[in-house]
């Protein structure tokens, strides 16, 4: 594991996000996972990996493609236990039925909440970020408008947050796949932290390319919160394993990129149904058209 320091104007969960943006234009495949610390105090963040494996050259080609964006200073730092340390830092979040909190917060849980327990690990997904928050909001909209059961994949899973969610109301297994081996056994954990063993099946995947996931479609409701690039690449896949008449959850995007997100998806077969904003980040709820 490689770790920085990055000095830098955002933060948080934002930084991470732009930190992510600028490696993938350098990098077409991710190569490892790094570890970044944002020096403002707002606490420490994982970035799906996007540089090269040596450290020197890692952190020459993070320092680069920070510059691209905004000006960092990047440097690299003793490993610590990052776990421990973000764990001692994470409050509760309230996502409509859902509270989202970490097992040092047990006994923080409200009457009539649903609880999903995630601690802070090596995945995406606390349930603190835009994105997730989103997500969650997005889903509890659709439960209470009558979304009570349902195939449910959801792709890029990071702790399985949104997977678990799912599983807490629905009745029905749910498929959750991410590219990073690491999140899958966060996740993994989390499902059995959780009770939810054999309710939340997670895979290593790339978008839906796993025969698990690929023999449960199509899906009544797939949740994807992934940057646009990835969104709007695995829009086809998304139309396919996309049930006539069901939702995809969307999120990762910037507010300036929705439209252009909402225009690749209309023309693979959906139609816009909710469109929420969290500070910097959209969520889209569309839905698939009946084919012509
Ligand atoms: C922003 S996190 C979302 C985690 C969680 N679903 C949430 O809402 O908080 C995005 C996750 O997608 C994964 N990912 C990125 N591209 C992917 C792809 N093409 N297929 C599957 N997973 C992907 C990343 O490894 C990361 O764990």
């Amino acid at each position: 594991m490689t770790s920085f320091t990055a000095l830098t104007t955002i933060t948080g969960e934002d930084a991470a996000y732009a930190l992510s943006e600028a490696l993938e234009d350098l990098f077409p495949e991710p190569t490892g996972v790094g570890v970044f610390e944002i020096e403002d105090g707002s606490g420490l963040w994982e970035v799906a990996a996007y540089f090269v494996e040596e450290p020197d050259a890692g952190a020459l080609a993070v320092y680069s493609a920070l510059h691209k964006a905004k000006p960092f200073n990047i440097s690299e730092i003793p490993d610590q236990d990052w776990v421990s340390k973000v764990q001692r830092e994470l409050a509760p979040v309230e996502a409509g039925r859902f509270f989202v909190y970490g097992s040092h917060d047990a006994d923080k849980v409200p009457e009539g909440k649903i609880p999903l327990l995630i601690d802070a690990a090596m995945a995406f997904g606390t349930g603190h970020h835009g994105t997730t928050l989103g997500c969650l909001r997005a889903f509890d909209a659709l439960f209470t408008s009558g979304f009570t059961t349902g195939r449910v994949a959801d792709i890029g899973c990071g702790t399985a947050v949104l997977a678990m969610a799912a599983a807490k109301v629905l009745p029905d297994l749910i498929l959750a796949s991410d590219i990073d081996p690491v999140a899958v056994d966060v996740a993994a954990a989390n499902v059995t932290a959780n009770g939810l063993e054999g309710r939340v099946n997670c895979v290593v995947a790339a978008g839906f390319d796993a025969p698990d996931l690929a023999a449960s479609a199509p899906y009544d409701l797939i949740f994807a919160n992934i940057l646009k690039g990835p969104l709007i690449g695995l829009a086809p896949a998304m139309s396919k394993n996309t049930a006539t008449g069901g939702q995809v959850i969307l999120s990762g995007i910037l507010n300036e990129q929705a439209d252009e997100v909402i225009a690749v998806y209309i023309d693979n077969g959906f139609n816009l149904a909710k469109r929420d904003v969290i500070v910097d980040w959209t969520t889209l709820t569309m839905s698939k058209k009946a084919p012509l």
